[in-house]
Parts: C-alpha cells; structure tokens; sequence
C-alpha cells in the first residue's frame, strides 16, 4: 500500500528484532524498509526474510543507521542502552518517530535521550503490552488506597537470557507504586536482599528477579499486611504482546511533534487523557 508506514527494526537478529519484523511483514500498515545490526554480524548483507529463515522480503541487514533512517518514518528499538543512544541520534537527524523498548538504560542514558527529543518523535516503555500499562495504573491506584501497613513487593521473572535486574517493566511498577504513595522510589527502593538484612523497613518498596528457562516476562506486585495479601499480576505468554504494542506506538507518533512519549500516551491512559 502507497501509505503504509515505512519502518526499520535494529536489532533485527534479536528476539523481539525478530518477532517484530514477522508481525510487519504481515500487516499492510507498515512497509519494512530497514533492518540493522551491530557492525560485524554476520546477518549484514543478507537478506533479512532469509536470515530469519523465511521468503525473501527485500530488505538487506544493514550496520549504517544513518542511511537506514533516512529513508524510513519511524524506527523500533529493542537492543542494548548504547546502542540505542546511538540510534537516537540518527532518529533525531532524520528527524522520525524512534520507538524504544530498550531496558535497563541509566539516568544517564536517559538524560542522552533527552537531547535528541527536540527533533525525534520518542516513544519509549519498559513494557509495551496493553496489560502491563493497565497494570501500572491499577498499581498506582491500589498504592494510593493503601498506607504503609502493606509492604509492597515487586516479583518478576524472566528468560535466562535477559541481562538486565530490576526488569524495565518492574521499575515502571516500582515507580507507579511510589508516585501512588507520594514518595520517590529512589528513596524506598530495596533490592537484592542477601545476609543478615534486618526487619523489613516500613514503606520501602522491594524488588525480586527470578531468571530461567524461557519465561518471556511475569510481573506480581504484592501488598502484604497482617493478615492478607493482594496480588496484581500480569503474565506475558508471546513476544507479540510487546511488538504489537511498539508497532501502534509507531503508528501513534506519525505526524506527532517531537518529544518525548510514552505508551501511557500511546494507550490513553496518560493521568491528563
Ligand atoms: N519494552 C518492552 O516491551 C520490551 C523490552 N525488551 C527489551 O528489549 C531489549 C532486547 O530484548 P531481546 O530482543 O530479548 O534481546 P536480544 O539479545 O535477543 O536482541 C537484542 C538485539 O540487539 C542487537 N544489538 C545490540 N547492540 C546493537 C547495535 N549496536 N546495533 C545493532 N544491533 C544491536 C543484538 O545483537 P547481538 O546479538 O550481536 O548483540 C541483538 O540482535 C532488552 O533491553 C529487553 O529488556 C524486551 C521485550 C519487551
Ligand atoms: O528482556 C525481556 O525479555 C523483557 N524485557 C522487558 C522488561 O525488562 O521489563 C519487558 C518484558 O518483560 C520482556
């Protein structure tokens, strides 16, 4: 279709670099235009449908973000906190929507991002599921109901693969959590408990990761107090949830002005809306 949007995928090899170019591929709304990977892989210079194992899709696997991105309207990124610095930069001189799904980024990181926001439409999340962005406003709200005679703990389990503690989206929990009980999640944070700890200190918020096998992505946020518990969960059982969730994103930001976003934003589910 003439006006399908025109998207690149970084981290084309990857697990959701993969899971999202299946589900383009397949829907007449995007048009694939770019698939990237790190300088040296050894997808680059082939066909990206054929790497994947598929038909051919036209599409060779490019290192040179700059070049892919020129050509595109908007670009999904789901790799590692450098690299996606990197790709914001080269979304901000294209000047096109940059979906990010990127996890485990520092402030620092973030506070990068934050330059390239004046000429890049950014849109980024932990998670990018519809269930989970419900989720952390169901947290917040059940935080803001409660007092600190619930202790709250965030519990999430992954695949062994994934290299980054606290998750993105337990962090978005976290917060929700915290900004329900009109407190800074710096301040309450507790992770990684080992040793002689001490009692539980009341009001902090405390965070667990389990990793193994192939668990594609579970979040629990309890609130423990004498005598009950409630738990809100969401389980992820296909990557799709989140690739699904980044290709609206980027249908979303088309014609926006740049800034920064996120699928809060996306979804209507932003505080304002
Ligand atoms: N927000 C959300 O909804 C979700 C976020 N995520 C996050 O997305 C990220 C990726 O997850 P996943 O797909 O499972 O991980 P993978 O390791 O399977 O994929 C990451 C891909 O990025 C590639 N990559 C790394 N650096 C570069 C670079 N400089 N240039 C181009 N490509 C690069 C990797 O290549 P190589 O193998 O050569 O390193 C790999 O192909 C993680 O941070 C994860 O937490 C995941 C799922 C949902
Ligand atoms: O690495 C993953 O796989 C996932 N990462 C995201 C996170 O860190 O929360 C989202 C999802 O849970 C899968």
């Amino acid at each position: 279709m003439s006006d399908s949007m025109r998207i690149a995928i970084t981290g084309a090899s990857g697990r959701m670099g993969q899971t999202l170019i299946s589900l383009a591929a397949a829907d007449d709304r995007f048009k694939l235009t770019g698939a990237i990977e790190r300088a040296g892989h050894d997808w680059i210079g082939r066909d990206v449908g054929e790497a994947m194992g598929g038909a051919a899709s036209g599409v060779i696997v490019t290192d040179d973000a700059d070049a892919a991105l020129s050509e595109t309207d908007a670009v999904i990124d789901f790799t590692a906190p450098a690299a996606t610095v990197q790709f914001a930069d080269a979304a901000a001189k294209a000047g096109i929507v940059h979906v990010i799904g990127t996890t485990g980024m520092t402030e620092g990181d973030i506070g990068l991002l934050a330059r390239f926001a004046d000429r890049a439409t950014i849109i980024r999340a932990g998670n990018m599921s519809l269930g989970v962005n419900l989720l952390v406003q169901l947290t917040k709200r059940v935080a803001a109901s409660l007092d600190d005679d619930y202790d709250i703990e965030v519990i999430e389990a992954h695949h062994n693969k994934k290299v980054d503690a606290p998750s993105g989206t337990a962090l978005m929990l976290g917060e929700a959590a915290a900004e329900g009980r009109g407190v800074s999640l710096k301040e309450v944070s507790d992770r990684g408990r080992d040793g002689i700890t001490g009692a539980r200190k009341r009001g902090d918020i405390g965070f667990t990761a389990i990793r193994g096998g192939d668990i594609i992505g579970e979040h629990d946020v309890m609130f423990a107090a004498a005598g009950e518990r409630i738990i809100l969960r969401h389980v992820a059982s296909d990557r799709s949830v989140f690739a699904r969730g980044a290709l609206k994103a980027a249908l979303w930001g088309k014609g926006r002005s740049p800034g920064e976003y996120d699928m809060l934003d996306v979804l209507g589910l932003a505080e304002s809306d």
